[in-house]
C-alpha cells in the first residue's frame, strides 16, 4: 500500500537533507538566527575578556581606571543580550512562517494526489501531519537555531582563546572536555535506541486513546469497554516500561556527563595546575584569572550541543512524515488546456486491472463492460470481490494500472480534474459534512446554488422536514461531522448536495448500508429522484435493490464473472444465482429465527 512508505524510518543520512529542503523557504532566516547566536556567544567571549583586562590594568596602574575595557566589558555584556535576543526573534518568526507555508503546501498537496492516498492515510494521519508534525518542526525551529552556535562557535571561539592564553592549561581543558564528549556519546547511542521504542510506544498509546474514545458508543454496549480498555491499558504500561528502562539505562551515563561538563571538574583541574604553573613563575596571575573565567563557559558551552540532538531525534520523525506527504506522488493531470471533454455520459471499462500497490495481488483482472447513457449498473458479488474498488477508480481515487476507463468516450486520465468532477457525482457510505451550517454543505460543489434550489434539493432527498425541524434549520451547524444527526440524515444531506449538483453520472457505493429501517425507505425515495435521468453505477450488498437494474454485474476475485439483468442471470447457473440462493436462504432463517423468538 502506498501508505506504507509513510511510516517508513528514515535513514540517518538523509536526515540532514530532508530538514534543510524542508526548511528551505526560511532558510535565510534560519541562517541569520544562527549568526546571531554566534554573534551572541563571541560577545560573551569579548565581556571575559575586557573583564581580564580590567583586572590586568588595575594591577599594572592601580591609579586609574580602565575605563576603556570596563566600557568594552559593558557592550560585551549588551551586545550578547541583543544579538541573543535578536537570534530568538529571527527564529520564532522563521517558526511561524515555516508552520503557514508548510501547512498550505500540505493541503495544496492533498488537493493534488491521488484521493486514494489520503484515504489510506485516514483523517488521524493527516491530522498528525499537518498539525502535530508541522507543530513539531515550529518547535525545533525556534528553539534550536539560536543553540547551533552556542554548540559550536563559542567552545571553537573559546578554545583558540585559551591556546593563545597558555597552551597547556588549554589541553588540560580540552581533555576534560574530551572526557566529557565521550561520555555524552555512549549516553547518545544508547538514547537514539531508546528514543525510537519511546517514540513507537507514544504513538501506540496514541492509538489505543482514539480507538478507546471512538470506539467508545460500541465498547459501552457489548463489552462495557473492557477489551479496549485493556488495549489502552497495556499500551499504557508499555509506554511506562520504556520510560522506566530509559531512566535507569540512560540515567547513569547522562549524570556522568553533566557532572564532568559542569563547570566544577573544568575548574579545579585549571585551578590546581594553573597555581601550579603560578607558583612556579611560568603563568601570569591575569591570565590565569582569564582563563578561569573563561574555562567554566567551556565546558557549559558544549550543553547545547547534547540538547540539540536531543531536539533533533525528537523531530526526525515528523520531519520524514511531512517530506512523504510532500513527496507523494501525484495525481497526472493533462496539460492546461488540453483537458477533454465527454461526448455523454456513458461510462466504460475496458479491460481495466488494478493493483493497489506493487506487492499486491490484482484487486481487478481484465474488466470490460459498457453502461449506456441514463441506465442503471449495479455491481454484486462477495466481500472483497472488487466493487469498492470499480467504483473508486471512476473519481481516479487511484489511477488503472492496466486498460483505461472512459467517460463519455474519453479516458478519465485525459480529463482535468474539475471536468471530471463535474460529469461525476459520489455518494459513499462515509458521509463527510464540514463544520459548516446544513445548507452550505448543500451548497457544496454550487456556491451560486439559491436557497430555493437548496431547499428543493434538500426535498428531494427527503431530508427537508428533518432540517426545518431543528432549531436553526438550514442555519444548523453540521457540526464535528455531523455529530447530532443521524447516518441515515448525514446521508440524506449528502445525497441534496449531490441532486444539486446534478452532475451525468453517478456513482454509489453501499449509500443505504448504515441507514436504519425506518431511515431506509426514506433514503431509498432519496436514491430514486437522484439517479433519475442519470447514468448509474452502484455497489450494493442489497440484492433486493438490484432487481431492477438494466444492467447487473457479478465480481468474483476481482474478475467480472457475469453480466445482464436480473431474471437472465437468475436463469443460469452461476454466481448470481448462488448469492440469490444463499440470500434467500439467510432471509429465511432470519424469518425463522424471528417467529420463533416471537413464539418463546
Ligand atoms: N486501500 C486498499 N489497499 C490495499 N488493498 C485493498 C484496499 N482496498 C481494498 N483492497 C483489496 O482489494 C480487494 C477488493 O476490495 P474491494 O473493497 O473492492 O471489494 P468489495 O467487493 O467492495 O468488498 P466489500 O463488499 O467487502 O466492500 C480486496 O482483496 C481488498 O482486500
Amino acid at each position: 500500500m502506498r501508505a506504507a512508505s509513510h511510516a517508513a524510518r528514515p535513514e540517518r543520512g538523509d536526515d540532514d537533507d530532508r530538514a534543510w529542503a524542508i526548511m528551505e523557504p526560511v532558510r535565510r532566516q534560519i541562517r541569520l538566527a544562527m549568526g546571531l547566536g554566534a554573534v551572541s556567544g563571541l560577545a560573551v567571549l569579548a565581556t571575559m575578556i575586557c573583564l581580564a583586562m580590567t583586572v590586568l590594568a588595575l594591577r599594572d596602574h592601580p591609579g586609574q581606571v580602565p575605563w576603556v575595557w570596563m566600557l568594552g566589558a559593558l557592550a560585551g555584556t549588551v551586545a550578547s543580550y541583543l544579538a541573543r535576543l535578536g537570534a530568538f526573534n529571527q527564529s520564532h518568526y522563521a517558526a511561524f512562517r515555516l508552520e503557514r507555508i508548510l501547512r498550505s503546501r500540505l493541503a495544496e498537496r492533498m488537493a493534488e494526489v491521488p484521493l486514494g492516498y489520503i484515504q489510506a492515510l485516514g483523517a488521524g494521519g493527516l491530522t498528525k501531519v499537518i498539525h502535530d508534525d508541522v507543530k513539531a518542526l515550529h518547535v525545533f525551529v525556534a528553539d534550536s537555531t539560536p543553540l547551533y552556535a552556542r554548540a559550536y562557535v563559542t567552545p571553537l571561539a573559546t578554545a583558540a582563546i585559551l591556546f593563545w592564553l597558555d597552551w597547556r592549561l588549554a589541553l588540560a581543558v580540552l581533555a576534560v572536555l574530551g572526557l566529557g564528549i565521550l561520555s555524552m556519546r555512549g549516553a547518545q547511542k544508547r538514547r537514539r535506541n531508546m528514543a525510537r521504542l519511546y517514540n513507537e510506544a507514544r504513538e501506540k498509546v496514541s492509538a489505543a486513546v482514539v480507538e478507546f474514545v471512538q470506539a467508545m458508543p460500541v465498547v459501552r454496549n457489548f463489552d462495557t469497554g473492557h477489551s479496549s480498555f485493556g488495549r489502552y491499558q497495556q499500551a499504557l504500561d508499555a509506554y511506562l516500561a520504556v520510560l522506566a528502562r530509559w531512566y535507569r539505562d540512560s540515567g547513569r551515563s547522562v549524570r556522568m556527563t553533566w557532572a564532568i561538563l559542569s563547570p566544577l571538574p573544568t575548574l579545579a583541574v585549571v585551578l590546581w595546575l594553573g597555581l601550579w604553573q603560578v607558583r612556579e613563575g611560568e603563568l601570569d596571575a591575569v591570565r590565569w584569572l582569564a582563563i578561569l573565567l573563561l574555562c567554566t563557559g567551556m565546558a557549559e558551552s558544549v550543553m547545547p550541543m547534547m540538547m540539540l540532538r536531543h531536539m533533533i531525534d525528537k523531530v526526525r520523525l515528523s520531519i520524514a512524515r511531512i517530506h512523504d506527504v510532500l513527496a507523494a506522488p501525484l495525481l497526472p493531470v493533462p496539460a492546461q488546456g488540453h483537458s477533454r471533454r465527454p461526448a455523454d455520459s456513458g461510462v466504460v471499462f475496458d479491460d481495466v486491472s488494478f493493483r493497489y500497490g506493487p506487492d499486491e495481488t490484482e484487486a481487478l483482472r481484465h474488466v470490460s463492460f459498457v453502461a449506456v447513457p441514463g441506465s442503471v449498473t449495479a455491481l454484486v458479488g462477495p466481500s472483497g470481490a472488487g466493487k469498492s474498488t470499480v467504483a473508486r477508480l471512476i473519481p481516479r481515487f487511484w489511477d488503472v494500472t492496466g486498460g483505461r476507463i472512459l467517460i463519455g468516450g474519453v479516458d478519465i486520465r485525459d480529463m482535468g480534474a474539475d471536468d471530471l468532477m463535474r460529469q461525476v457525482a459520489f455518494v459513499f457510505q462515509d458521509t463527510f459534512l464540514f463544520s459548516d451550517s446544513i445548507a452550505e454543505n448543500i451548497r457544496l460543489g454550487c456556491p451560486d446554488a439559491t436557497d430555493e434550489e437548496v431547499i428543493a434539493a434538500a426535498r428531494a432527498a427527503q431530508a427537508h422536514d428533518f432540517i426545518a425541524a431543528l432549531p436553526q434549520g438550514y442555519d444548523t451547524p453540521a457540526g464535528e461531522r455531523g455529530a447530532l444527526l443521524s447516518g441515515g440524515q448525514r446521508q440524506r444531506i449528502t445525497i441534496a448536495r449531490a441532486i444539486l449538483q446534478n452532475r451525468p453520472v453517478l456513482v454509489l457505493d453501499e449509500a443505504t448500508a448504515f441507514a436504519d429501517p425506518e431511515n431506509e425507505a426514506a433514503l431509498i425515495r432519496a436514491l430514486g429522484e437522484l439517479t433519475r435521468g442519470k447514468t448509474v453505477i452502484t455497489v450494493t450488498h442489497r440484492l433486493q435493490s438490484v432487481v431492477h437494474a438494466d444492467q447487473i454485474l457479478v465480481f468474483d476475485a476481482g474478475r467480472l464473472v457475469q453480466a445482464g439483468r436480473h431474471h437472465d442471470l437468475l436463469a443460469q447457473p452461476g454466481r448470481y444465482a448462488r448469492l440469490w440462493a444463499s440470500h434467500a436462504e439467510a432471509q429465511a432463517w432470519t424469518l425463522g429465527y424471528m417467529r420463533k423468538g416471537a413464539a418463546e
